[in-house]
């Protein structure tokens, strides 16, 4: 359709933490390639979620904690967590870990991706998947910081039972690429939606 090669690529970060299901990364990036309009992607890692992806293999940018700090040098210079907040249509941070949850949901923010989250727009979707082993998932803590940042704003994508890096079948294992994708996709909805009336 005519208007669709007229809408704007939607900007989506995704961001990374230091679980198993960071495996995923690679596929969610292609997956998400294929939505429609094509939309342009980054992604802001912890340092943790790079040992369980090549970097320098992936298709987009991938920002680590290094590059806030090559990037501003002078008053005025960008400063890349501001930068990326602001690029940002919607965030997907898959998956989160019991470390990142527990910073985002008392304020840290120690690395670039929890300052991304520190300075998000709330305006803009923001979801989150987290993954960790059964054992951690089911600790109190865990159900009490999701539900602080659901009362934030942020969307929950939960958690599934599945086999687990370790061997162990159970809950704590990230939700399915695909339900990632299709959050996303929605949450993307509204904002063509609204881009499409400006273009009236
Ligand atoms: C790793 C993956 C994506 C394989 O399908 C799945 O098991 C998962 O999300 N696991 C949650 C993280 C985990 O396993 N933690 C570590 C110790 S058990």
């Amino acid at each position: 359709m005519a208007s669709e090669k007229l809408m704007p690529a939607p900007h989506i970060l995704i961001g990374c933490t230091g679980s198993v299901a960071s495996i995923k990364i690679p596929m969610l990036i292609e997956c998400l390639q294929q939505l429609n309009p094509k939309p342009e992607i980054k992604v802001v890692s912890t340092q943790h979620a790079l040992h369980f992806f090549r970097k320098e293999e992936q298709n987009v940018i991938i920002y680590t904690d290094s590059d806030e700090w090559e990037t501003w040098s002078s008053m005025q210079d960008p400063v890349l967590h501001i930068e990326l907040r602001k690029w940002a249509d919607v965030m997907i941070i898959a998956p989160l870990d019991a470390n990142t949850l527990a910073k985002i949901a008392n304020g840290l923010c120690d690395n670039l991706l929890t300052c991304v989250v520190r300075a998000w727009d709330f305006h803009k979707p923001l979801m989150f998947a987290p993954a960790m082993n059964t054992c951690m998932y089911e600790h109190p803590i865990t159900a009490t910081q999701i539900d602080l940042l659901k009362k934030l704003g942020y969307k929950e994508i939960p958690c599934i039972s599945k086999k687990l890096a370790c061997g162990d079948t159970g809950f704590g294992a990230m939700a399915e690429v695909l339900t990632l994708v299709s959050a996303v996709e929605q949450s993307l909805s509204s904002f063509n939606k609204n881009v499409g009336n400006t273009n009236l």
